[in-house]
């Protein structure tokens, strides 16, 4: 079997030339318009009719991305099989929690050499399978695939300069990472640069925890606090993420790549964030009903704190940040006290492996100062 990242690389085109996005929210919208501005025959799946039209007809997605003007002639529509009638590659961008779902509704009515890659980031709750566990169990033998970075939708669509990972299974059909190759080719335009790597577990784990450690800045932003604890989350939120995927099985180095260290900076300090400025909203007293000004925002780390930290507890790891914020979104505690045991937890190593644990000398000042005793 060839193995795409260490043998020559093959000669002429490898893209992918009829793409099907399937989600016509604010990240499938930017990215068919960058398959689109890349030379493709793009199709849209749009779960709504007025998006749809307003896409094939305007080339705008006036509910998810205001005012951007999309590369022209995506052909977006509400119907499955027409969007998804002769594509080569399919990529599946709708909430984590709906992958499942529409896994089922697209392998019937697409052969099983059409790879699908999806971008939607985080953890199955229950199965605590990674998005693309959840799509090889719902269409077996098939070439299932990642695309995870530091990508605001927002600014991709706006054809700004945006990088990303893209990395897949083997599959029946093509090698292993011929696919993510193939994707990567399709992809790239002037603006947009992908690269692949043979780490799916550690990309995909990458960008399910970065959300969650994103809200834990934001609420901490938001409760205002400075930037040498969001520098701290940051890191220390890095190493949460490097003993997950490790323990799936993913590689350090990536990481520290883009799906992992790139995206995990941009989420954490930024309001484009809905996970940050979620956080950040909380952060600042605002209640579970109030964010958003009561509007559905998609807020995969809201769900992923508890997703993450189950596979975690099931691998016997501690993700004291990711804890925290599941403690606060699910649990209900109040953000102070949690981050007042977080702080004030034993002084360990860094990393963690140099085995030293000794109890916090400072603790109960800790509490007082930002748990309920705070004045
Ligand atoms: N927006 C961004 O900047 C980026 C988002 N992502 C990821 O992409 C995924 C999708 O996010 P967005 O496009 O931003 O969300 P969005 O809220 O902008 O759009 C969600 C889309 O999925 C559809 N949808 C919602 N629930 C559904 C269901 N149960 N079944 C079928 N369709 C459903 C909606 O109609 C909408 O078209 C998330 O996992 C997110 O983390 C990844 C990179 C960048
Ligand atoms: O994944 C993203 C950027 O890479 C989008 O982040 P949010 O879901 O927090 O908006």
């Amino acid at each position: 079997m060839p193995d795409m990242l260490h043998d020559e690389p093959p000669e002429g085109d490898l893209s992918y030339q009829r793409i099907c996005v399937v989600g016509g929210g604010a990240w499938g919208t930017a990215l068919a318009s960058v398959a689109k501005h890349a030379g493709r025959d793009v199709s849209l799946w749009c779960r709504n009719a007025q998006t749809a039209q307003a896409i094939s007809e305007r080339g705008e997605n006036p509910s998810y991305l205001k005012g951007i003007s999309l590369a022209e002639g995506i052909r977006a529509t509400t119907d499955m099989a027409q969007a998804l009638q002769g594509a080569e590659a399919i990529l599946l961008i709708t909430p984590s929690v709906s992958i499942r779902e529409m896994t089922r509704a697209i392998a019937p009515l697409a052969p099983l050499d059409c790879p699908i890659f999806t971008g939607a980031k985080g953890i199955e709750a229950g199965s605590g399978l990674l998005m693309t566990g959840i799509m090889a169990e719902e269409t077996p033998g098939r070439t299932i695939g990642a695309i995870s970075g530091p990508t605001f939708a927002v600014e991709t669509a706006a054809d700004q300069p945006t990088a990303v990972t893209i990395a897949c299974t083997s599959g029946l059909v093509e090698p292993s990472a011929m696919a993510a190759a193939r994707m990567a080719a399709t992809l790239t335009t002037d603006s947009f640069r992908p690269y692949i790597s043979n780490d799916l577990v550690g990309v995909e784990i990458g960008g399910a925890v970065k959300n969650v450690i994103a809200i834990a800045c934001g609420m901490l932003h938001g409760a205002g606090y400075g930037e040498n604890l969001r520098a701290a989350l940051i890191t220390r939120g890095l190493a949460e993420i490097k003993e997950l995927a490790v323990a799936m099985g993913g590689l350090r180095e990536t990481v520290t790549g883009l799906s992992g260290m790139g995206d995990l900076m941009l989420t954490c300090s930024s309001p484009k964030s809905r996970n940050f400025s979620y956080g950040t909203q909380r952060g600042s007293g605002l209640s579970e009903e109030q964010v958003f000004d009561g509007r559905p925002v998609v807020v995969e780390g809201r769900t992923n704190a508890v997703t993450v930290t189950d596979l975690a507890r099931s691998k016997q790891l501690h993700m004291p940040i990711c804890e925290m914020v599941r403690s606060i979104v699910s649990d209900g505690r109040e953000i102070g006290e949690a981050f007042a045991d977080y702080w004030s937890s034993p002084i360990e190593g860094e990393p963690r492996a140099i085995n030293f644990k000794i109890p916090h000398p400072a603790s109960s000042a800790a509490h007082h100062r930002y748990g309920r005793g705070r004045e």
